[in-house]
């Protein structure tokens, strides 16, 4: 194989049980080295794409190829993957460095080779030192992060990552999110991470692939689905956002578009993405964290649209603070800005609303009510 060829390729794989549609013409796949996070909500079709990928479930059509292998007629021990579930499923009776071998053991490594693949992954994972444990004297973190080594001892083309941290206390996810990035990077592996925690696949992620109703929605780099939604789903499942039906009226000449609301306010926003076949925009979504409160008759520096509002409530957040405002139409929007120490409007203030049209963002389907 060539090394710009994919680890994985899944081509076009379809899967019904009985009515339901769980995939639907799903294609993507995973290059040398990186980390994929397969996202979506409940019952999206994310478990049986990793279970078809695992070869425990056989797709109606379509193909799946590891390292430019067809694998229709491979089973599960023989597609050279390395397995991490939710709950970890360690062998309880056995201890860390036991656990850790068992994959070598079965495919016949010699014990030496085994010794010293074990002592390096306990390293990578940070747990050297601690392989006589048995699974019940670690940390829910320290088994978790057992059962990475175990899988990766094998050096198996692809780890597939089953909702990993969702057994955890936030806390503790949230930690083990970026160690759990780092062991991977470090390993170099080919990784598909299924998980249905937007946040967890933004900070994890090199791409997204988000699903909705066995479908795949849009791919990219996290920043692209989160700036550059295709549809409402995607923009709406990965974040908040202030929604604006209507209509584009007119192509404006700096490259931007105008855009009619149906309340009838005008808002120069990013020009509607014009390759071809591209659905026409339902709606403009606009990032509560892009939008700008000012005092009324403030002096901005660059292109903005600017709408007057009324600060309704003030929400403390913390590291952020969060205005509620309404529009003269009695729109309401949501804005998110740093809380710097800067004197705050308060509720009952006149203030503006200042977006630059770039983070005004065109999306097709329905917008969410
Ligand atoms: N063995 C099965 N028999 C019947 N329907 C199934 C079976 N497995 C999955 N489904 C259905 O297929 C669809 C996709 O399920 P899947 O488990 O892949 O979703 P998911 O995204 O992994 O959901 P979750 O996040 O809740 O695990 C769902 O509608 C589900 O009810």
């Amino acid at each position: 194989m060539t090394a710009s060829q994919p680890v994985v390729d899944i081509q076009n794989i379809s899967k019904r049980y009985g009515r339901t549609a769980a995939l639907d013409r799903v294609s993507f796949e995973l290059k040398r080295g990186e980390c994929v996070a397969l996202l979506g909500p409940s019952g999206c079709g994310k478990t049986t794409t990793l279970r078809i990928l695992a070869g425990f479930e056989r797709p109606d059509a379509g193909v799946v190829a590891i390292d430019g292998r067809d694998m229709s007629n491979a089973r599960p021990y023989e597609r050279n993957i390395g397995l991490v579930f939710q709950d970890y499923a360690l062998f309880p009776h056995m201890t860390v460095a036991e656990n850790v071998e068992y994959g070598m053991k079965r495919r016949g490594v010699p014990k030496a080779e085994r010794e010293r693949r074990r002592r390096e992954v306990l390293r990578l994972v940070r747990l050297d030192g601690l392989d006589e444990r048995r699974p019940s004297q670690l940390s829910g973190g320290q088994q978790q992060r057992v059962a990475m080594a175990r899988a990766l001892a094998p050096n198996p083309s692809v780890m597939l990552l089953d909702e990993p941290l969702s057994n955890l206390d936030a806390r503790l996810r949230h930690d083990l999110r970026h160690e759990l990035r780092e062991i991977l990077s470090a390993a170099g592996t080919t990784t598909l991470i299924v998980t249905h925690d937007q946040e967890e696949a933004i900070a994890m992620a090199d791409r997204i692939v988000l699903m909705n109703h066995g479908r795949i929605q849009q791919i990219g780099p996290p920043r692209s689905l989160y700036e550059r939604p295709e549809n409402a789903f995607v923009a709406s499942f990965l974040g908040r956002c202030n929604w604006f039906d209507g209509v584009v009226e007119s192509a404006l000449p700096d490259g931007s578009a105008l855009f009619r609301t149906t309340e009838g306010l005008a808002l120069r926003v990013r020009l509607p993405d014009p390759r071809v076949g591209a659905p026409a925009p339902s709606g403009v979504a606009v990032r509560p964290e892009r939008l700008h409160v000012v005092e009324a008759g403030t002096e901005l520096d660059g292109d903005f649209n600017r709408l007057p509002a009324t600060v309704t409530r003030l929400h403390y957040l913390g590291a952020d603070l969060r205005f509620d405002l309404t529009l003269p139409e009695g729109r309401r929007l949501e804005a998110v800005v740093k809380a710097d120490g800067r004197p705050l409007p308060a509720p009952g203030d006149t203030v503006a609303v200042a977006v630059a049209p770039a983070d005004c963002v065109p999306v097709a389907g329905d917008l969410p009510q």
